[in-house]
């Protein structure tokens, strides 16, 4: 099986008709954003002042693992705000041009979301500098003997960065950020919310022990719950269950190999190769990363901070090792244990 096989409880978009469902899904307002109450709490009351001061609201840098709703966040801010959103994202803005036609296109307090910023390229990234600070561009046209300086004035507009990695970016453009807020891992009850109005969206309905279930193993991630409230509601049209049952939903679980805490093929994959190739670890990403054939960055982003959260690996000086609890996960004897 190759490693984009157990794709299911990965936090990454899968496809177009994955993205047409988020977009469906998608919270428009901060009340019917559910979760992350200390950042909607702080973004509320920014939010507030920016509107009565009647000026643009400050930069707003939202990092944390894939899925957890940044995308859908910078949406409701700007809707909060009344303004416009303009969307890109750090690989596709190639040249500073791109940046300064993104810029002077908007109007004044608009937001433009740069998703993925740790991927900006370095010159692009510079002239970010000055926008942020002091909504200005100075950009050099023409070669040779005719090239010049042009300062281009901006209306006050508000970035809004994400990102996945915030270790990977520099700090210059860290510290222009003047809000910054860390998306937390969702609860229990608040998945358990998501996926029952994410069923009222489909028009289905689900029990409300399978809610929780779901809710349970979905890594504290809303895509995950809404996606494999996806295919679970598929299993119980199949059985021609008209409420998705708890059975239906361990059972549908069961086959697309999510165990009992959520952990997915790749997990449990990145578990096990540190145990039975390298006693527990401590084991470096660069060497994990070759032995179970993803890439660093997606270790890094997606499946490693629930590790930790969870508490299957700790990170050391020396790199990442397993803790008891991992084994017991995958049912190996525990060493220099009996
Ligand atoms: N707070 C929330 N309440 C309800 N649904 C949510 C919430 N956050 C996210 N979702 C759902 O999860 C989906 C994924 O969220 P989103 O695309 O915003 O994540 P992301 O953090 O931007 O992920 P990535 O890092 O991969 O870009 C959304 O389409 C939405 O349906
Ligand atoms: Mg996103």
């Amino acid at each position: 099986m190759t490693p984009k096989d157990d794709s299911v409880t990965s936090g990454e978009v899968e496809n177009a008709s994955e993205e047409q469902m988020e977009l469906t899904l998608r919270p428009q307002s901060l009340s019917q954003y559910l979760g992350q109450e200390r950042v909607k709490k702080e973004m509320a009351i920014y939010i507030k002042a920016a509107k009565q001061r009647d000026e643009a609201l400050d930069h707003v840098l939202l990092y944390g693992p894939p899925g957890l709703g940044k995308t859908t966040l910078a949406f409701v801010i700007a809707n909060e705000l009344e303004v416009n959103l303009k969307s890109t994202s750090g690989p596709a803005i190639e040249k500073a041009g791109d940046l300064v036609a993104l810029l002077s296109d908007l109007d004044p307090g608009d937001v433009l979301f740069i998703d993925e910023i740790h991927r900006l390229a370095k010159p692009v990234e510079e002239v970010l500098y000055s926008a942020m600070e002091d909504y200005y561009i100075d950009i050099v046209i023409g070669e040779g003997q005719t090239t010049h300086a042009v300062h281009v004035p901006l209306p006050p507009f508000t970035l809004i960065g994400a990102t996945t990695l915030a270790g990977q970016l520099s700090a210059p453009l860290r510290d222009r950020f003047g809000i910054v807020e860390h998306m937390q891992y969702y609860t229990v009850k608040e998945l358990k919310e998501i996926v029952e109005r994410s069923s009222e969206v489909f028009h289905t309905k689900i029990a409300p022990e399978a809610a929780i279930e779901l809710a349970r193993r979905s890594r504290g991630t809303p895509r995950v719950a809404n996606r494999l409230l996806k295919r679970v509601r598929d299993f119980a049209e199949v059985k021609g269950e008209d409420t998705i049952s708890l059975a239906t939903t361990t059972y549908a679980l069961k086959q697309l190999q999510v165990d009992d805490e959520g952990l997915d093929l790749t997990d449990r994959r990145i578990l096990r190769t540190m145990i039975e190739g390298y006693r527990g670890g401590p084991v470096g990403i660069r060497t994990l990363a070759a032995n179970i054939g993803e890439d660093i960055e997606t270790i890094e982003s997606l499946y490693e901070p629930y590790l930790l959260q969870q508490g299957f690996i700790l990170l050391t000086p020396r790199g990442r090792v397993v803790t008891e609890k991992a084994y017991l996960q995958l049912g190996l004897p525990i060493p220099g244990k009996k």
